[in-house]
């Protein structure tokens, strides 16, 4: 079980410091929303951010890109040092292209589906995939409330890696706090996203602690 603190909730004007908060509490990666205002409506940040914080952390930068036709800014995000760069089946035509050119650059490939996209709409990228992260909330704002519908795509997802012997890790997003954590691992979920539940806190790493707890 992998934990991959969102910093769409952290304090913008302080990322080196809250990167590092969760680092010292021992996540796995750092997730990075990128929002672009057509595809979602909410604007974050670009490759530009992505490059200041490359140095001030070891861990994976996990780079979530909710923009139109993202092919047009894979090259600037993996140059800028993203470790895995997930694009959404929605935001493109090409999502086969999208992953092959992902992975040309030597940056892990994902895939993203938003509660309303069948499983199906990726089937037959699934052995490109890195991770498929199935997001469990609509995109574009921090702490919303999780959908329980997504539950059975990660179950799904979950039988075809095993039938499959693919090797994808199952990542879900969105409205994850400890009781939500425990569904979506229950249904075969790999990698925990949250954003609001850890940043919004008082003692962020008392948070990571929980989600732990849980998990365990
Ligand atoms: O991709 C996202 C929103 O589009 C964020 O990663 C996600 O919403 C995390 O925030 P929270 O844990 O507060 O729901
Ligand atoms: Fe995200």
């Amino acid at each position: 079980m992998k934990l991959s603190p969102s910093i769409l909730s952290a304090d913008f004007a302080n990322l080196e410091r809250d990167v590092k908060l969760v680092e010292d509490a021992g996540v796995d990666y750092i997730h990075v929303d990128v929002m672009d205002g057509q595809f979602v409506p909410n604007i974050t940040l670009g490759p530009n951010v992505v490059k200041a914080i490359r140095p001030t952390t070891k861990l994976p930068l996990d780079v979530h890109l909710m923009i139109v036709e993202p092919e047009r800014f894979i090259e600037d995000f993996a140059k800028a040092g993203a470790d895995i760069i997930a694009v959404h089946q929605e935001s493109t035509p090409h999502i086969h292209r999208a992953l092959q050119m992902i992975r040309s650059f030597d940056v892990k490939a994902g895939v993203v589906i938003n509660p309303g996209t069948p499983v199906e709409a990726i089937k037959h990228v699934l052995p490109l995939a890195d991770l498929v992260l199935v997001m469990t909330v609509n995109p574009g704002f921090g702490g919303q409330s999780f959908i329980p519908e997504c539950l059975d795509k990660i179950a799904e997802l979950a039988r075809l890696k095993k039938e499959h012997n693919y090797s994808y890790e199952i990542e879900v997003d969105g409205g994850i706090v400890p009781e939500t954590a425990i569904l979506c691992a229950k249904a075969g979920a790999d990698v925990f996203v949250a954003g609001s539940y850890i940043y919004n806190a008082p003692a962020p790493h008392e948070r990571i602690e929980k989600l732990r707890e849980a998990l365990e």
